[in-house]
């Protein structure tokens, strides 16, 4: 049986979610999927740091109610985010990135990311700013480092889109694809539908763990354009960058916007797509669009995503699931981890007695 030794950087929504699988299912783990997980480390700006090289107690770091600078109190601790000591330093085998997106230029994960590469950890992440601005970057990394960095929670949560295009639709062809890649403002708009006004609707995703730190990158659609540019980088082989996506968000549409669609039989949704053109170029959109109800899209309601693949084999292929939510995205983490632990590289993973 393998164990894996892990740091936590952020102690969100997420992170903190991993944690409390790992309190509640390593046993089933260790039983079904080989492994078990030991949490060694933890940064996050509100609580400070933490090295623990025998591991800590999963079920009492989700259970104390730590004040900020709360990590100072527990032994090896600091009330300051030490990220880089933390990543470089602490013995673990996995880091586990999961601090707030920065849409602009993916910092201070991007660096987060580097340093563990760098030293030897493998990477999984839900943040999707290092995967949309530098990930040529950090696989070169990981490479160098015989080392893996994977993503898939960074589009659609837990729902395996990243995986299933790459490997189980491999030699499909894809030509492009469409979908709905945000959470919070599909659930916006749907809340929005029942008469709650904008601002409260936002408010509700925010509690329900769906929505970013600043939500405006959900309803700006700036998080649309970083999942565009990871799928189309990603499965299209593409080599955008946010600019080079048009982007407009859910904002601008009122109350009513929202009743004459329903009155038309129609419904807004935000819609992300990527396509290959005849040169071989691709090109990106973010924008709301008005899908009549027979739009396979139309009947995608709350935090769930979906998208469609566009394939010269099989045509649409549609996959559909939670796009947000901390134990959705939790399994993101551990599916990731799942795909390091089958390619066996577990060299640095201690084997117990
Ligand atoms: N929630 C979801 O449904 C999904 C989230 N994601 C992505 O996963 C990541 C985590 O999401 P979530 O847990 O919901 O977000 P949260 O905002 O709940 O958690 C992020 C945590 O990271 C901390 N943090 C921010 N900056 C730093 C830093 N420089 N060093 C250490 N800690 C830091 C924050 O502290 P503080 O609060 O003090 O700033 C916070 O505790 C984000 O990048 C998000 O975009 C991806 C898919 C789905
Ligand atoms: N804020 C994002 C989280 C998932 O990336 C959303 O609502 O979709």
């Amino acid at each position: 049986m393998t164990i894996y030794n892990i740091a936590l950087i952020g102690f969100g929504g997420v992170n903190r979610a991993l944690t409390e699988l790992i309190a509640a299912k390593n046993q089933l783990w260790e039983r079904d999927l080989g492994f078990r997980l030991n949490i060694v480390a933890v940064s996050d700006l509100y609580l400070g740091s933490v090295i623990s090289p025998n591991g800590l107690d999963a079920k009492t770091l989700v259970d104390a109610k730590f004040e900020k600078g709360g990590f100072g109190q527990l032994s090896g601790g600091s009330a300051e985010a030490d990220n880089e000591t933390i990543i470089k330093t602490a013995p673990a085998d996995i880091v586990v990135e999961a601090t707030y997106t920065n849409p602009n230029d993916g910092e201070p994960a991007v660096s987060h990311c580097r340093w563990a590469l760098e030293t030897g950890k493998h990477v999984v992440t839900t943040n999707k700013g290092p995967v949309a601005i530098a990930a040529p970057a950090l696989k070169a990394f990981a490479k160098t480092n015989g080392v893996r960095f994977e993503y898939e929670g960074a589009v659609m949560s837990g729902t395996p889109i990243i995986r299933m295009a790459e490997r189980t639709l491999a030699g499909a062809e894809l030509k492009g694809f469409e979908g709905i890649l945000n959470g919070t403002s599909n659930f916006v708009l749907g809340r929005m539908e029942s008469g709650l006004d904008f601002a409260s609707a936002v408010k509700e995703a925010q509690k329900l763990g769906y929505a970013e730190a600043d939500p405006t990158a959900d309803v700006e659609g700036f998080d649309v354009r970083l999942k565009v540019v990871i799928l189309a980088n990603e499965l299209l082989g593409a080599n955008l960058k946010p600019e080079d996506i048009s982007c407009k968000g859910v904002s601008g549409l009122s109350l009513s916007d929202i009743e004459e669609a329903a009155k038309a039989n129609s419904r807004w949704k935000l819609i992300g797509a990527a396509v290959r053109n005849d040169d071989g170029s691709v090109t990106g959109s973010v924008s709301p669009k008005r899908l009549g109800l027979d739009h396979p899209l139309a009947g995608v309601n709350g935090a769930t995503n979906a998208v469609s693949l566009d394939t010269e084999l099989l045509g649409a292929v549609t996959i559909t699931g939670p796009g947000a939510g901390r134990i959705e995205t939790a399994y993101a983490l551990l599916s990731d981890i799942v795909a390091i632990h089958s390619a066996g590289a577990s060299s640095t993973a201690k084997e117990a007695a």
